[in-house]
C-alpha cells in the first residue's frame, strides 16, 4: 500500500521552493508492469499529478502523433542520455523529482553529448517532465547534423494538442516530436530530497546511504527504491517506446540517473545485484540497436566529439554517408 507523506522543507541551499505533496498522489493509477518489475513489498500505483510541470500523460504517444511519423525498418537506434550536471548535482544534494535546471557545466555537457550523437538518426525524443532532462535533449539536438527542430507535443487539452502539432509538410520534415513523460522522471528520493549527500553519509553511515542510492530493493525514507522506479519507467518504455523502435523509429531518451538505470537493467537483463554497480555519468550518450526484438549495446563514446567509438551498423553508416553527402553538396 502506498504511504502518505507530506514532504518537509529540508533543502540545504535550495533554489526551488517545494510545495508539500502527498506521496499517495504520486502513487495512484495502476500500471501494467512486466512480471520482473512487479513489486514485492507493495503495489506501486502512479499518477503524474505532483511531479510534472509539463504534465503530458501520453499513454500511447504513437496514437497521438500524425500517421506520417510512422515508418518501417528492421532496425532502429536507441540513444539514452542522462541529463547534464544540474544545480543540485553541483551542490551534491539529493534531487529526485525536484525540478532543477542545468548548470553552465551541464549546458556544456549537453552540447558535447549532442556532438557525439550528431551522426545518429533521431526520429522521436522522449524526455522526463523535468527541466534538466528537457534542456539536455534540446541542447543536444542543436548539434545534430540533420538540424531538425525538436517540438514538444502537448496533450493537456484539445487546444494544446492542436497547437503543438505541426501541419505543413515542410515543417514536419524539419521537426522531431518530443514527448515529455513523468514516468521517466528521476526516482522520488523522499525525505532525502534537498539533503547534502556527504552530510547524509556522515549522519547515517556510508553503507546505509550507499544502499539507499544504489540498491535495487531498498527505498530511501519515504521515497522510491530503484525497483519502484522501474515499475513506472520500464512499463512506460515497454508500452510506449519499444513499439516505436519496433516500427523502425530511431529514439532518443533524455532522462535521469535512476530512471535510466532501471531501463538499462531491463535492456541488458542485469540482476538486482549487478545493477548496484551501474552508475551513469552526466551527459554521456549510450547507443543501443533494436533489431529482431533484441537490444544490442553499441557502446558509448569516450572522445570529446566523435561518435566513432560506437560500433556502427550498416544502416547507421549509410545514414552518416547521407549526411556527409548533404554537407558536401552544401559546400559545392
Ligand atoms: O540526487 C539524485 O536525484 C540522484 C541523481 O543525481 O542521485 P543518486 O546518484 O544518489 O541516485
Amino acid at each position: 500500500m502506498a504511504t502518505t507523506t507530506t514532504m518537509s522543507h529540508q533543502a540545504i541551499g535550495s533554489i526551488v521552493s517545494h510545495r508539500p505533496f502527498k506521496a499517495s498522489q504520486f502513487l495512484k493509477e495502476p500500471l501494467n508492469v512486466p512480471m520482473k518489475f512487479r513489486p514485492k513489498r507493495f503495489k506501486i500505483e502512479a499518477t503524474a499529478s505532483q511531479i510534472s510541470v509539463v504534465d503530458n500523460t501520453f499513454l500511447s504517444p504513437s496514437k497521438n502523433r500524425p500517421q506520417e511519423y510512422k515508418k518501417k525498418s528492421n532496425e532502429a537506434a536507441l540513444i539514452l542520455i542522462r541529463h547534464g550536471e544540474s544545480l543540485w548535482n553541483e551542490k551534491n544534494l539529493f534531487t529526485g523529482c525536484v525540478d532543477v535546471p542545468l548548470t553552465q557545466k551541464g549546458v556544456g555537457e549537453a552540447i558535447e553529448a549532442g556532438k557525439k550523437i550528431s551522426n545518429i538518426p533521431v526520429d522521436l525524443i522522449f524526455t522526463s517532465s523535468l527541466i534538466r532532462a528537457q534542456m539536455t535533449a534540446m541542447l543536444a539536438m542543436t548539434q545534430h547534423r540533420r538540424k531538425k527542430v525538436p517540438i514538444i507535443l502537448h496533450n493537456e487539452s484539445v487546444k494544446a494538442k492542436t497547437w503543438s502539432h505541426v501541419f505543413s509538410e515542410e515543417t514536419r520534415k524539419q521537426s522531431i516530436p518530443v514527448i515529455a513523460a513523468w514516468q521517466l522522471n528521476e526516482r522520488m528520493y523522499g525525505e532525502l530530497q534537498g539533503l547534502n549527500k556527504k552530510e547524509t553519509a556522515e549522519r547515517y553511515g556510508t553503507q546505509q546511504v550507499h544502499e539507499w542510492r544504489r540498491s535495487y530493493e531498498i527505498p530511501p525514507p519515504k521515497g522510491e527504491s530503484l525497483e519502484m522506479c522501474a515499475e513506472r519507467a520500464v512499463a512506460y518504455f515497454e508500452d510506449n517506446i519499444k513499439p516505436e523502435l519496433a516500427s523502425g523509429n530511431n529514439v532518443m531518451i533524455a532522462a535521469h540517473g535512476n530512471s535510466l538505470r532501471s531501463i538499462i537493467m531491463y535492456l541488458d537483463d542485469l540482476t538486482s545485484q549487478e545493477v548496484t554497480t551501474l552508475d551513469l555519468s552526466t551527459g554521456v550518450p549510450l547507443l543501443y540497436i533494436f533489431k529482431e526484438g533484441k537490444f544490442m549495446k553499441r557502446g558509448s563514446p569516450v572522445g570529446p566529439t566523435e561518435a566513432g567509438v560506437y560500433a556502427y551498423t550498416k544502416r547507421l553508416a549509410q545514414y552518416r554517408e547521407k549526411l556527409d553527402a548533404a554537407s558536401q553538396a552544401t559546400l559545392d
